[in-house]
Parts: structure tokens; sequence; C-alpha cells
């Protein structure tokens, strides 16, 4: 079977053929609307504690390219927030457009952004990522809507090692990066259980969608689109619209950490 990707004939309208749970009651990303979400004076604030150290490599691997973390110990955790215990950072990767208008998993009213980033954290009551991954509180991710604007320098780094990992399978070293940089201002957040927006789609992901973006220039949103999502020597396809639509609330409910 061919794998699964984001062409007419592998994309997330396929994908339910390999993955049944495509259509099941938690699936990510959705839409938010924010009048619909309560506020819920319980949720703690959210505290992320990165250490630029332990930054590993970054990889094109054929669907976004995502920088890895070390998380063989606690020094890169999301705690607090609506997750109990701690998560470690296990990678971060983005979603985005081949032009401005799209790009973003979530949306807000419907609005889309031309980019989000995604920050992946596991739970640590499991062993290892491997088995947090399919668990129902296995995984917490941090989610961060980017807006066009002034160019972003702490993008900068990330974007300007694109150009070692332009294909499928490409991965070079990447170190001494705090990704704590990529986040915004207020660390106000809305959010709901749900699911990996890829296959295999496991219904492991209690969100957490930050309400404020963060800027990107065209300039670099054109980085983000010269990556590729195929191999050396294969007939080179662009790497943009590498994000799922919007799956069904199915009677869930958005929390907000704000009023
Ligand atoms: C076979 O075991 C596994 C376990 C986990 C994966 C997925 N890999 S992953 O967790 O990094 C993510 C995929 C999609 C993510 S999103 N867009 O929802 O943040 S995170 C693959 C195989
Ligand atoms: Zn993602």
């Amino acid at each position: 079977s061919h794998a699964w990707g984001y062409g007419p004939t592998n994309g997330p309208d396929k994908w339910g053929e390999d993955c049944p749970i495509a259509n099941g009651p938690r699936q990510s990303p959705i839409n938010i609307v924010p009048n619909e979400a309560k506020f819920d004076p319980t949720l703690k604030p959210l505290k992320l504690r990165y250490d630029a150290s332990n930054a590993k490599g970054i990889l094109n691997n054929g669907h976004s390219f995502q920088v890895d973390y070390e998380d063989d110990t606690d020094s890169s955790t999301l705690t607090g927030g609506p997750v109990s215990g701690t998560h470690r950072l296990k990678q971060f990767h983005f979603h985005w457009g081949a032009s401005d208008d799209r790009g973003s998993e979530h949306t807000v009213n419907g609005v889309t952004f031309p980019c989000e980033l995604h920050l992946v954290h596991w739970n640590t009551r499991y062993p290892s990522f491997g088995e947090a991954a399919s668990k129902p509180d296995g995984l917490a991710v941090v989610g961060v809507f980017l807006k066009i604007g002034a160019a972003n320098p702490r993008l900068q780094k990330v974007l300007d090692a694109l150009d070692a990992i332009k294909t499928k399978g490409k991965q070079t070293t990447f170190s001494n990066f705090d990704s704590k940089t990529l986040l915004p201002g207020s660390l106000d957040y809305w959010t709901y259980d749900g699911s990996l927006t890829t296959p295999p789609l496991y219904e492991s992901v209690t969100w957490i969608v930050l309400k404020e973006p963060i800027s990107v220039s065209p300039a670099q949103m054109a980085k983000f689109r010269g990556l590729l999502f195929t191999g050396d020597g294969e007939a080179a396809c662009c790497m943009v619209d590498n994000y799922r639509p919007c799956q069904a609330l199915k009677g869930r409910q958005v929390r907000a950490s704000f009023r």
C-alpha cells in the first residue's frame, strides 16, 4: 500500500482506509469557536521549561520537518495547564500552505493561518514516547499559530537549517535551540481532547492551542515552501499544504484558560 501523504491519491480523505480511527470520536484538528469555549477556572497556568542543549537534530520526514529533542531526562518539560504529571518535549514541527490563505490545522471561527507550530510532549507516566503515543492521556501537543507580519527572528535559525534537509529523509545536527523562544508573550490557551493529525491518528493528544499567534514574514514562508515531500532522485513535489482539514467535534467541550 502506498504511504500516506497529502496528495490526491494518498491524502486526508484516504487515510481512513488504513486508519479506521480517522472517523473516531476525538479526531484533530478542529475549528475552535471561542464563544463556545467554556472558561475553566480550575485550569492551571501552562509551565514550559525547555533546555536548549536538548536539541538533537532536524529532519525532513517527508510530511513536514521536525526538530528532535533528547527526551531521556526531565530537562525539557511541560507541566501544569490541563495535564497532570510531567510531559517531556520530544519534537516540534510545522504545517503550512501553498499560499498565505491556508496552512494551519486548527482554525478559529473558521479563520485559517498560513502556518501552525506543534510542540509534541509525552507523559512520563509511560516508559517511552512509543508507549505513550497510543494512550488516551499519552501526549500533550502545544499548537501555536503563525500569522503573516514582520519577519520573526526566532524562526530564522530553524529556517536557515532547511537548505540542508530539502528532500525526504535528509537530516542534520541542530543543537542549542531553545524552543521556548518560539512561544508568544501570552500562554492563554484553548484545550480539548483530540488526536494526532497524521496517521496513525492515535486519539492520545491533549491539545493545548495558544490564543496568541507569533509572526512570520512572506519571505520566511517561502523558505518553508522550498522543502520537498520527495526524496533525492524522485520527481520533485513541493512540501506545501501538509495540513489535515478540521474534523467533527462530536460533542467535545473546548475549554479556555482565560476569560
Ligand atoms: C508507531 O508509533 C508511532 C507513534 C507516533 C507516531 C506519530 N509521530 S508523532 O507523535 O511525532 C506526531 C505525528 C503527528 C503529530 S501532530 N500533527 O498531531 O502534532 S505528532 C508515529 C508512529
Ligand atoms: Zn502537527
